[in-house]
């Protein structure tokens, strides 16, 4: 259960949200929705560990994460607009390097689970491929591989069908819908209605829904 209690956010004297209370149940999506500049990637942000909150709480099954860039940790994994895998290494190498690295698991460990995401991905055969070499997205799937692989309590992505055409968009729905499956938790930040929609999910409308 991710549990989010009177979080509040402000840039100067500028409140961009306050008073933000919202349960997402484990293997739940919230779709966070509301027009451009209304707080949506703030919001997403602070959930990351990459920005600070001025009030409240966010706990994930029962630990409270901590509300500062300092944050350390696993908890939340996020897919990034440009997704951001590093152009010289493989789409293999780009999966293994933080269980490698950062979580220290065994090669046989990370290589195995390596294999079966990019197979649950449909990107087995990508495995040797350089990110430039992939189309938008494919590269948007390893990034989702990549942040499986460290087994994050949350996945939360940032536009998730921007600049994907229809076929990649609806490929992206599949995608949530069998990680929602396996009780994947995930937070979508999305303009896109269509495909909010499509998703079934739990809404949070910043345009609407949020005090300010
Ligand atoms: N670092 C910052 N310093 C000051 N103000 C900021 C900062 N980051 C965002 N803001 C302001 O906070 C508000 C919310 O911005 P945010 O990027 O979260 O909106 P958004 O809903 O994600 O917009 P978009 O859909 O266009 O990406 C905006 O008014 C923005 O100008």
């Amino acid at each position: 259960m991710l549990k989010i209690q009177n979080l509040k956010k402000s840039y100067g004297s500028q409140v961009v949200f306050q008073n933000l209370n919202i349960e997402v149940p484990d293997g739940g999506i919230l779709t966070v929705v509301g027009p451009s500049g209304i707080g949506k990637t703030t919001f997403l942000n602070i959930l990351a560990g990459l920005s600070s909150a001025d009030a409240g709480t966010i706990e994930l099954n029962g630990k409270q994460l901590e509300l500062s860039p300092n944050r350390r940790g696993t908890d939340v994994g996020v897919i990034f607009q440009d997704f951001n895998l590093f152009p010289q290494y493989t789409v293999a190498e780009n999966v293994t390097l933080a269980p490698k690295v950062v979580k220290k698991e065994n090669k046989q460990e990370y290589q195995q689970q390596c294999q079966e995401l990019l197979k649950e991905l449909d990107l087995s055969d990508k495995q040797a491929s350089y990110p430039f070499q992939l189309s938008g997205g494919q590269k948007q799937r390893v990034a989702i591989a990549r942040a499986l692989a460290m087994k994050p309590g949350v996945l939360a992505y940032d536009e998730p069908t921007s600049g994907l055409d229809e076929e990649s968009t609806n490929r992206v729905t599949e995608v949530i819908q069998k990680l929602q499956k396996r009780g994947v938790t995930q937070i979508v930040v999305t303009h896109d209605l269509p495909f909010a929609q499509s998703l079934n999910g739990q809404v949070l409308n910043f345009g609407t829904d949020v005090d300010r």
